[in-house]
């Protein structure tokens, strides 16, 4: 892993001067955002988004849904959207370019950023473009993994052009020849008919295109040929091989295409890895007016304060019922030294609070499902570390591959601080640090991941001289996150003499 800390001014992380008592309103759910984009930009109708989330990654898909020729309009504020789907085959050729793009010859460009689900979610729709489109994204980008997706793609009779490395950013995609129109619902219009690349089992016409892909290094691969299959003539029948990590969010795929009215069949429980398969029926998904949640990852790092200052964070409209893998909170935090309620506030809503001592205990846990939320668990493992504490977080090989290598980013920072912390084959164990030891003071590197720097933020809660390269970066998922989290912490209560939050 390579990584040059930037030149930015660091920021100091603030200390936890006390208990918290923090009412923290959090803005909407990015995996949540980046579905409904989708589903409302190659819908049969016209769609109103509610409590959209406007940050780095959403914007860039708001941007790469508009080259696919979908509009976006702000309806009196900036996460309210109306939404015009695109025609479909994807008028990329009309587009309009950034003059330094404009020559003729010059394909359209998507600007990935760090966005994996950009990354994962387009490349299939450009198979249903009448033009090539150029993929390419922030240097990190270049090394998150691509190629069993891509292969996906080139089944489905697009031309994958690398144009680096085989299997990652930058990639040039030309669609194939469409074929006439598809039985693909109201307006679908064409879909591809490929020659099929080895992994294609049927062509257009003769049933539902069966796709096998390894999604062993994301589940957005799988979630990314979901996201497209109702726009094929025949739909897909999706057959991942070996273990797919982040289920949860497959499942949230296919709620967000059930609730606009697609058909998916999921595998039934008991069926083993490698022989389950996701099977969507064709036809665009119907327009709809979505409320989307707040995200429940980007409160892990809010709820995880109050279990090192001690009080209580509450985060409303915490949903009764969700398909985010954010919910998990409500089991892990009880596991890290907290207490969760899920109360009822006057109105109805559901708030979530989360209440803590400043005690934290080690976890041993298997974080396959929730991958995203590990930074989050593991900067409390350091700092239990501190109180004497292991800890081991274990089925998250694929986080090699998030943002950055998070695996090897956490155990570099952890022992930065001076905990003695090691990556394992699938994952990293926190030691105790010795009795009579204290985490240091560091300057602590981001790796441009948004996640890194909220695992310094809270390490900066309880250790004095914290600071973070770049906290800029956690515009990726949530812009504002410094006033935010100055806003929760002016809710400490003062100190008592001599007292600081451990
Ligand atoms: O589909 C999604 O919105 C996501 C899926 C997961 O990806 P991986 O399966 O690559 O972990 C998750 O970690 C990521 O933050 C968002
Ligand atoms: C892995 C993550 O993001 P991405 O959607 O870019 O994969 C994340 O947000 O933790």
């Amino acid at each position: 892993m390579h990584y040059e800390p930037t030149d930015a001014p660091a920021w100091a992380a603030p200390r936890a001067l006390g208990p918290l008592n923090a009412v923290v309103e959090l803005p909407g759910s990015k995996s949540l955002t980046a579905r409904e984009l989708v589903l409302a930009a190659t819908a049969a109708g016209p769609s109103t988004l509610a409590g959209v989330l406007r940050a780095r990654d959403t914007d860039l898909m708001i941007a790469a849904l508009t080259t696919l020729g979908a509009r976006f309009e702000e309806d009196g504020s900036p996460t309210r959207l109306r939404v015009t789907p695109a025609p479909i085959p994807f008028p990329v050729s009309r587009s309009e370019r950034p003059t330094a793009d404009a020559t003729a010859s010059a394909p359209a460009r998507i600007d990935c950023g760090l966005a994996g689900t950009v990354m994962r979610f387009i490349p299939p729709l450009a198979a249903l473009a009448d033009a090539p489109l150029l993929f390419d994204g922030d240097d990190a980008a270049r090394s998150r993994p691509l190629g069993p997706l891509l292969d996906a793609v080139s089944a489905l009779g697009a031309r994958v052009d690398y144009l680096a490395a085989p299997g990652f950013l930058p990639v040039l995609i030309t669609p194939g020849t469409p074929a006439g129109a598809g039985a693909a619902g109201a307006g679908a219009g064409n879909a591809v008919a490929g020659a099929g690349a080895a992994n294609a089992r049927a062509g257009a016409g003769t049933g539902p295109r069966g796709l096998a892909i390894d999604s062993t290094a994301s589940s957005q691969f799988l979630s990314a040929l979901l996201l497209a299959a109702p726009l094929l003539p025949d739909g897909a029948r999706i057959t991942p091989t070996g273990r797919v990590p982040s289920l949860p969010h497959v499942a949230m795929t296919v709620a967000s295409l059930r609730e606009r009215g697609v058909s998916v069949e999921e595998p039934a429980t008991g069926v083993p890895e490698g022989e389950r398969a996701w099977a969507v029926a064709p036809g665009r998904p119907a327009g709809a007016s979505t409320t989307i949640e707040p995200d429940l990852s980007n409160a892990g790092p809010f709820l995880a304060a109050a279990l090192v200052a001690g009080g209580t964070v509450s985060v409303p409209h915490w949903p009764a019922s969700t398909s985010q893998a954010g919910d998990a909170w409500r089991g892990l935090l009880p596991r890290l030294g907290g207490t969760i309620r899920l109360i009822q506030e006057s109105d109805g809503a559901p708030v979530l609070q989360a209440t803590g001592t400043g005690a934290l205990a080690g976890i041993d846990a298997d974080l396959s499902a929730v991958g995203e939320l590990t930074p989050t668990v593991a900067a409390l493992a350091v700092l239990a570390s501190a109180q004497g504490h292991t800890s081991r977080l274990r089925g998250i090989a694929h986080l090699r591959g998030h943002e950055t290598d998070r695996l090897a980013a956490i155990v570099a920072e952890a022992r930065r601080l001076g905990a003695p912390a090691r990556e394992t084959a699938d994952g990293i164990e926190v030691g105790a640090l010795a009795a009579g030891t204290q985490l240091r003071p560091a300057l602590l590197h981001s790796y441009a991941d948004h996640r890194m720097a909220t695992f310094a933020a809270i390490i900066g809660l309880a250790v004095p001289g914290v600071r973070l390269d770049d906290v800029a970066c956690t515009s990726k998922t949530l812009p504002g996150f410094t006033g935010l989290w100055g806003r929760m912490l002016a809710s400490a209560s003062p100190a008592a003499p001599g007292r600081e939050a451990r």
